[in-house]
């Protein structure tokens, strides 16, 4: 079984993804992490030298490569379920859960860590709200097909992970 997390940056996926493998006895696999190690690359130098485009298709390729294994907790990158039929993917072979935050809080969590993402490294702090917005807003239509949907409001990560077991234990895992 694989259990994937998807959503914007900044939701939570890497944190919580960890917190619930541990919790199920899974392995843990982040895969801009893992596209990180199997290109020796970091995702700012894959954008930069091969473009976004370059980016996305070692995405796809890495997603089917991973989606072959068992027993994973698998958190998607922030824009893996947009391109291609990665979410048709996603959802046939994985239990999909959206992480729903609002915009105010993911703001406040990506202004000190833009760095380390290319699509927002070049903004300044007062221009990420309009521009997370209009990104959501062209994004959730994927997202939101996902299996399942959290809204996340003020819960801190453990209180996400309890309401992650509480789905799967409707999905008898
Ligand atoms: N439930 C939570 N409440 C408050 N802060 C949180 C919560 N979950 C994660 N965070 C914080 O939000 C930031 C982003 O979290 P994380 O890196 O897990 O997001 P991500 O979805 O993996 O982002 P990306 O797609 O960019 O890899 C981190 O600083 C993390 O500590
Ligand atoms: O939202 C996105 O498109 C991205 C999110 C990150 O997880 C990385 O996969 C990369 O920075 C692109
Ligand atoms: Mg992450």
């Amino acid at each position: 079984m694989i259990i994937s997390l998807i959503g914007y940056m900044g939701c939570g996926k890497s944190t919580t993804g960890k917190d619930l493998a541990k919790t199920l006895g899974y392995e843990f696999i982040d895969l801009d992490h893992y596209i990180e190690n199997k290109y020796e690359l970091s995702v700012s130098e894959i954008f930069d030298k091969f473009g976004e485009l370059g980016f996305r298709k070692r995405e796809k390729e890495t997603l089917l490569e991973v989606l072959q294994k068992t027993n994973v907790v698998l958190s998607l990158g922030g824009g893996t379920p947009v391109y291609y039929d990665n979410i048709d993917v996603i959802n046939a072979n994985s239990i999909s859960i959206f992480l729903r935050v609002q915009l105010p809080q993911l703001v406040k969590r990506l202004e000190n860590k833009k760095h380390t993402r290319p699509l927002i490294a070049h903004l300044k702090d007062d221009e990420l709200m309009e521009f997370i917005a209009k990104h959501l807003f062209e994004r959730n239509h994927f997202y939101q097909k996902a299996k399942y949907t959290l809204n996340i409001a003020n819960q801190n990560s453990s209180e996400v992970l309890n309401q992650i077991m509480e789905i799967l234990k409707k999905e008898k895992i």
